[in-house]
């Protein structure tokens, strides 16, 4: 490998780390920041319970884990979207309302469709649980 190609994949490498590190701070932030994403945070901790106490399998496992990571990706989306709407303006604007409501549309989406998902994984083994 010849220097100037060394140099390059070392800054590749530099930038790769530093965005991975932006990245978690993205993360870091939003949860301090964002009741709602503390909120969730609780809610994947309860259901990653509820998940190993019922024994779920794995394909529900995959799909737990599916909701539980774009719920909480969703959630910080909608955080971002609202940070650029208030960047760009505090003036009332119709447009950053449809900006704001639809990014909280798509939690509120996400958010309906994994209690959907929790009550046909979790339902059957709860009620199981409590005529046994
Ligand atoms: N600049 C604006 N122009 C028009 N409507 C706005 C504007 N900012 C907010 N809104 C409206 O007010 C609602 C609440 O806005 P806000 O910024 O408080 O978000 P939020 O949903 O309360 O945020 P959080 O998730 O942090 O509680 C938005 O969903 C939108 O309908």
């Amino acid at each position: 490998m010849s220097m100037g190609s060394h140099d390059k994949s070392n800054r590749k490498k530099h930038r790769f780390i530093h965005s991975f590190y932006y990245a978690i701070s993205g993360i870091v932030v939003a949860v301090k920041a964002e009741r709602n994403i503390k909120i969730h945070l609780t809610l994947s901790g309860v259901v990653i319970i509820f998940g190993f106490s019922l024994s779920i399998t794995l394909m529900e496992w995959l799909v737990v884990l599916i909701m539980v990571g774009g719920m909480l990706a969703a959630e910080m989306m909608n955080s971002a979207i609202e940070r650029v709407v208030d960047l760009v303006t505090e003036d009332y604007h119709p447009l950053a309302k449809q900006a704001k409501d639809i990014a909280a549309g798509a939690v509120l989406f996400f958010a309906i469709t994994s209690v959907l998902i929790g009550l046909l994984i979790f339902g059957p083994r709860l009620i199981d649980l409590f005529l046994h």
